[in-house]
């Protein structure tokens, strides 16, 4: 079959994975998921006798690992998932299932019934799409599949087997080998999905998306979305089973399960949970136990976990729920966290203790020239917060030392040191959000405010109009484009492109990651003069000839010509009319084919995250945040076509072509 984009259809979607598999977790990020990870607590104790194939007991265990997770998040994470995905991945021999081995022994018996032989890697997946009505009743639709490939071990000497054994590797792995690692070492061939056997089949998950979303005939189903308020779709609505198997022929997929929960009261106050309309065949025995589970695990709790329905009466003679009262506390606490770090950073605490560590409170006052009382409250904070680690030396004089967080950031000297940043939310975001109110009264930049000062562009009339500023932003532009540049350079293929601009490139540091991913590429970075006459401060040691600067004006001047523009947290900083100006003229600059590679903070579709995106537009004002869907949609109107990718990292990234 064709496939068709498909992991974007998620990218406003609470998208939860039911398993805490390392393997799962990278396979699905790189095909540019981005999904919350909720381990489930299915323990995988169904009878393997009640199933008449492999494949039956691996899809089974995977529903029951997506329900599970399903049906407690709504309480104890206080959010109900818009898809839950579970996954079981098992070995088959000689009619045994094979799932992960208990200790060495067992490890060696299932290695040696696999050695010479061909066997089948079987992984169940479940696809839950979870569907919150307006009586807080949820819907739960199952997508389920299977994807079978055939792996063929060499003789294995049992030297070899032990060797492996004694490498620890097979002890969480289905089957008790990693093929993408050592494992990989006893295998003669693969046959088939090659993922499936690391522990996800990515190209048949792609696929049933592609169905659901792509190809879905599922609109006029007995329970549409009118019927039931549902949002439209793509959102997938109950596809008959006759119809699903049609679709999923070609697939081997099993039929849709349309499951609704209802959770009432009981007389005595606790949940009582019911699960009706299932629709497979060997879900119903395991309806029962999961009926059995949620009445013993769901505790009256439950009835308080759906936030919507709160009712402040039924709290008052009850006590707040401890991760409740911890959350709220801690957020109303987080500034104390960032002050206490921006100080300790600020008198080079860090610093010191890297140069000279195990100092104790003392002699650190001493060095940073500041009280014994205050630096031994800084200092056990610091370690509270799991910036320093301490030790108590003697007579309980306890002394400091980095923690390795502080090691990696907090350093000045660090290859990804943020001290640049640190800097400027202390100097430049903290005041403007002790402004806070106003700004909200207003909806107006509060910048005269913070720093007396009237400007209509932050940049030529705040930011660069000091040298001291100025030199602090760039630093802290710097420190963020050396920690995000590499995944934003590396997000799409970029081999077709020679020449790159960036403009608004600023120290140059996402340009030096751009062409040190991409050596065929040299980057002009476009900044202010203001900017560009400073930037040899940060070009790093050993120059790349590849990175030059140009001085200019990206609203008025005329733009260097290159195959591929990058703006990278430009956009954000400017309202549409302002957006329209510039990529009108990087679109006059662009021939066909030509890329633009946009990164910024992409804001879920829903407007609901990530918190970091919103909260940083509290203190924006000329500017705002955008969505995927919202960045795509300016692009579009200049002439581009776009694809975006959720790097999971600190920045999102979309590549746009010039028709
Ligand atoms: C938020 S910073 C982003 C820096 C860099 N792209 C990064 O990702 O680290 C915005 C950059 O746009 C530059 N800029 C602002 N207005 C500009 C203009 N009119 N012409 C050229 N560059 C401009 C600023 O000097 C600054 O370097």
């Amino acid at each position: 079959m064709v496939l068709n984009p498909v992991i974007s259809k998620l990218a406003s979607k609470l998208v939860v994975l039911a398993s805490s598999s390392p393997r799962r977790m990278e396979i699905l990020r790189n095909a540019g998921l981005r999904f919350e990870v909720v381990p489930s607590w299915f323990k995988e104790t169904l009878d393997k006798g009640l199933f008449k194939t492999p494949y039956e007991y691996a899809v089974e265990t995977a529903k029951q690992k997506a329900l599970e997770v399903a049906r407690r998040m709504p309480f104890k994470h206080l959010k109900t998932p818009d898809i839950v995905i579970g996954a079981d991945t098992i070995v088959a021999v000689d009619g045994r299932i094979l799932e992960k081995p208990v200790d060495k022994n067992n490890a060696y018996e299932m290695l040696s019934s696999l050695s010479g032989k061909e066997h089948s890697v079987f992984t169940g997946v479940a696809i839950l799409f979870c569907h919150k009505k307006e009586n807080e009743e949820v819907d739960y639709q199952l997508f389920d599949f299977y994807e079978e490939t055939k792996v063929k071990f060499a003789d294995l000497s049992e030297s070899m087997l032990w060797e492996y054994i004694d490498s620890g590797e097979p002890m969480d792995k289905a089957g008790g080998y990693g093929i993408q690692a050592l494992g990989g070492m006893l295998v003669e061939y693969v046959h088939g999905d090659f993922l499936n056997v690391v522990g996800f089949p990515l190209n048949h998950f792609c696929k049933q998306l592609d169905l659901i979303y792509n190809k879905s005939q599922f609109g006029h189903s007995p329970s549409s979305s009118a019927k039931h308020n549902l949002p439209p779709s793509p959102t997938i609505d109950s596809p008959s089973a006759s119809q699903t198997q049609h679709n999923q022929k070609s697939l081997s997929a099993s039929p849709v399960h349309k499951v609704k929960i209802n959770c009432s009261k009981s007389e005595e106050g606790e949940s009582s949970w019911t699960m009706v309309n299932r629709l497979s065949k060997h879900t119903e025995k395991s309806e029962a136990e999961f009926r059995d589970s949620s009445n013993t695990t769901v505790p009256s709790v439950n009835s308080r976990g759906q936030v919507m329905e709160l009712n402040v009466t039924d709290l008052e003679d009850s006590e707040p729920r401890k991760e409740d009262l911890k959350q709220i506390i801690e957020m109303m606490d987080g500034f104390k966290a960032s002050k206490a770090l921006f100080t300790a950073s600020n008198m080079c605490v860090f610093d010191l203790l890297q140069r000279r560590p195990g100092l104790d409170a003392a002699q650190v006052a001493q060095e940073i020239k500041a009280s014994v009382k205050g630096t031994k409250c800084l200092l056990e904070a610091c370690v509270s917060l799991g910036l320093l680690t301490s030790k108590e030396k003697s007579c309980q004089k306890q002394v400091y030392k980095n923690s390795d967080l502080a090691k990696c950031f907090l350093l000045s000297d660090a290859p990804f040191s943020l001290q640049g940043y640190i800097q400027h939310c202390d100097k430049m975001v903290w005041p403007l959000f002790s402004h806070l109110d106003s700004a909200v009264r207003d909806g107006t930049n509060q910048r005269e405010k913070a720093f007396g000062r009237k400007s209509k562009d932050m940049f030529q009339d705040t930011v660069y109009s000091n040298q001291e500023v100025k030199l602090r932003f760039m630093n802290a532009m710097h420190s963020i484009a050396k920690v995000t540049g590499k995944a934003v350079a590396t997000a799409f293929d970029l081999s077709s492109f020679k020449t790159a601009c960036d403009l608004g490139g600023c120290t140059g540091a996402m340009a030096y990651e751009f062409t040190k991913a991409h050596p065929q590429l040299s980057v002009t970075v476009f900044d202010l003069p203001a900017v560009v006459e400073m930037s040899e401060h940060f070009h790093p040691l050993h120059t790349d000839n590849r990175v030059s600067f140009v001085a200019g004006d990206f609203f008025k001047d005329e733009l260097p010509r290159a195959d591929l523009y990058i703006l990278a947290r430009i956009l954000h900083d400017w309202p549409d009319e302002n957006v329209h100006i510039l990529l009108s003229k990087i679109a006059d600059a662009c021939t066909s084919g030509c890329g633009l590679l946009l990164s910024e903070i992409f804001l879920d579709e829903d407007r609901r995250g990530p918190s970091r995106g919103l909260l940083q537009a509290l203190s924006m004002s000329e500017g705002k945040q955008r969505s995927a869907t919202e960045y795509s949609l300016l692009l579009k109107s200049h002439g581009f076509t776009t694809a975006h990718r959720l790097t999971d990292n600190l920045l999102d990234a979309m590549l746009c072509i010039k028709e």
